[in-house]
């Protein structure tokens, strides 16, 4: 049929369909087919009642079955060419689009997350659609979907303000005291303090003054129980069951009593993972184990370290399950810090966790970077053990009370399949003060405790775990995820800045919590941060080149992680 058409009703047709949907279409064609009844009309005046050669009909009855027929054929024409108006009214829910923009979305499950993510896998004009570079992020989804706005308004100052406004969380910021004029980064490194705490304190050191020594046992937080008004809540913010929480110590102290307990070095199996470049504090803690057991081996002979490969700062998850398969029948302990200190890389903790327990080794995570500040599933992931200090993303306040994790499936082991540092407070509860010798171990983590907690420590953490309550970990991930994203995002796309600073951080949300780690290429790194600092920026700073920027969703905003980037650009500007 197509080779009798002549082009120009081919072309005309093809572009009626791509212009109008296809409802306005066949008005369309019945306009011209009348328009060119008419102007037959006006033309041939006198022919358009005469008859046609020598059949019975008129020029006008002729003309109108030949117009009648081009209709017709032009509307059966339509259906072969698709109108991008008509894909628009059926929108296939993964595209969006407005006038300049098309954007699709392939939806990703964030395991670690929990919440399944859609992202932008192309964005362009409609008609040259281009593969998207840097659009693939959650925050491209929320301003897309939450905001309605094209995404291009990302980089206007206006959007900040409108993140804010669109924040269901802005309401824990008026709860912490937020330094005075000081947009404060560095939750990773010190939380802020509560305002709840000073009511909280004055009232436990009033019932002091008037109670005494019965204060233990009396009044709304009983001394003696103090650590079961935290377990709960710090059980949520760990993705816990409260049997697997203790609240004790300080985080390397912490380390110490689990590694007495979960490293059992024998003959073959004596070995301990680590990374390449931990936390100190974490190394020091297992080379004195080393030493301590007297397992007649050097620390050098027991420590096996995984990093980063060569001009890279993120160890792969790849590289970790190979070392711990290269090393499978020697290793006893897996130990590794959950966020990176100084690179704010966030491990897959269930893969390593999973793969090491097909052989046998028991897992554990440094947790000082990620508990408050990731959604973590201890209990799911199935790890063995992990620690973490309260005094960053916790908000507990320096030098605080730390936490501790023991799985469930351990809760009843024996002091000789886990030996524990004995401890009064670790007895069971019941006979703590019939003060027998034989010391019986509470069920879980709680039986890890030796001493009575510091109370005030207690309600300096219990201040601020009330907030993670009322706001919900999962909730405050999510909004961290959209904050850091955009820090990112800004941070990218300051041409001032290329060249001069490197982020370190994985770009993969999947990967990271909030801190992102900046290397500093060309300038002296204390002298950034200092200017940063004279600019009322809070950051910290790591030898030799690293500042950390750390926006912590209880109390940073969007317009906070604007203005850091507007200073941050005029300090290399200079
Ligand atoms: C990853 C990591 N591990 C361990 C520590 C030491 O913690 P603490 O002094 O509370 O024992 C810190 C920070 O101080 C840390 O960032
Ligand atoms: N507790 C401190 C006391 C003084 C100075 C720093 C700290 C830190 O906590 C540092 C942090 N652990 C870090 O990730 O570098």
């Amino acid at each position: 049929m197509f080779h009798t058409l002549h082009p120009v009703l081919l072309i005309s047709t093809f572009v009626v369909n791509k212009i109008l949907p296809r409802t306005a279409q066949s008005s369309f064609y019945i306009v011209v087919a009348t328009a060119m009844e008419l102007a037959t009309e006006q033309l041939f005046p006198n022919s358009i009642n005469k008859q046609v050669g020598g059949s019975n009909r008129t020029l006008q009855e002729v003309l109108q079955i030949v117009l009648l027929g081009f209709s017709i054929t032009c509307l059966i024409l339509s259906g072969l060419f698709k109108s991008e108006s008509d894909t628009d009214n059926k929108k296939p829910n993964n595209q969006i689009k407005n006038k300049n923009l098309i954007l699709k979305y392939e939806t990703r499950e964030y395991k670690n997350n929990v919440k399944q993510y859609q992202i932008p896998v192309y964005c362009g004009k409609a008609d040259q659609v281009a593969p998207l570079s840097n659009a693939t992020s959650p925050l491209h989804l929320h301003v897309e979907q939450t905001l309605k706005l094209p995404t291009q308004d990302i980089y206007k100052p206006h959007f900040a303000k409108l993140m804010d406004d669109a924040d269901k969380l802005s309401f824990t910021k008026n709860l912490f005291h937020v330094p005075e004029n000081i947009t404060y980064m560095c939750g990773n490194s010190l939380g802020l303090q509560p305002k709840s705490l000073q009511a909280m304190l004055q009232n436990h050191l009033d019932k002091w003054a008037h109670v005494g020594v019965k204060g233990h046992f009396t009044g709304d937080y009983p001394w003696f129980e103090i650590e079961d008004f935290l377990v709960d809540k710090m059980a949520r913010v760990v993705g816990a069951k409260p049997i697997e929480i203790g609240i004790m110590n300080t985080l390397t102290s912490n380390l110490h009593s689990l590694l007495t307990a979960f490293y059992n070095p024998t003959d073959t199996r004596y070995k301990i993972l680590i990374e390449e470049s931990p936390f100190p504090s974490d190394m020091h803690a297992i080379t004195s184990h080393v030493l301590s057991r007297r397992i007649n081996k050097s620390p050098e002979q027991v420590v096996i370290q995984v990093g980063a490969k060569p001009g890279s700062d993120i160890i792969t998850t790849q590289d970790i399950l190979d070392t711990i398969t290269q090393f499978k029948d020697e290793l006893s302990v897996v130990m590794l810090g959950a966020v990176h200190f100084m690179t704010g890389q966030f491990l897959d903790l269930e893969a390593i966790t999973k793969h090491a327990h097909q052989y046998d080794i028991m897992v554990g995570f440094d947790c000082a970077h990620a508990a408050g500040n990731i959604n973590l599933k201890l209990h799911d992931w199935n790890v063995d053990f992990a620690c973490w200090c309260t005094y960053k993303y916790l908000n507990s306040g320096p030098g605080n009370i730390a936490g501790l994790f023991v799985h469930e499936r351990h809760a009843d082991a024996s002091m000789k399949e886990l030996p524990r540092h004995g401890g009064w407070w670790g007895h069971a509860r019941k006979t703590r003060f019939t003060l027998t010798n034989k010391f019986i171990p509470q069920r879980g983590a709680a039986g890890f405790q030796c001493s009575n907690p510091s109370v005030t420590d207690c309600l300096s953490l219990l201040s601020s775990l009330e907030i993670f309550d009322r706001a919900g970990i999962d909730a405050l991930r999510e909004k961290s995820v959209l904050l850091t994203d955009y820090l990112v995002l800004l941070l990218k796309a300051q041409k001032e800045l290329v060249g001069e600073i490197e982020i370190l951080t994985p770009s993969d949300v999947q990967r990271r919590g909030c801190q992102v780690s900046v290397r500093v290429l060309k300038r002296d790194m204390d002298q950034v941060n200092k200017d940063l600092d004279s600019r009322g920026v809070v950051c910290d700073e790591r030898e030799p080149d690293v500042i950390r920027i750390a926006p912590t969703p209880l109390y940073n905003t969007f317009q906070d992680v604007y203005r850091v980037v507007c200073e941050i650009t005029k300090v290399f500007s200079k």
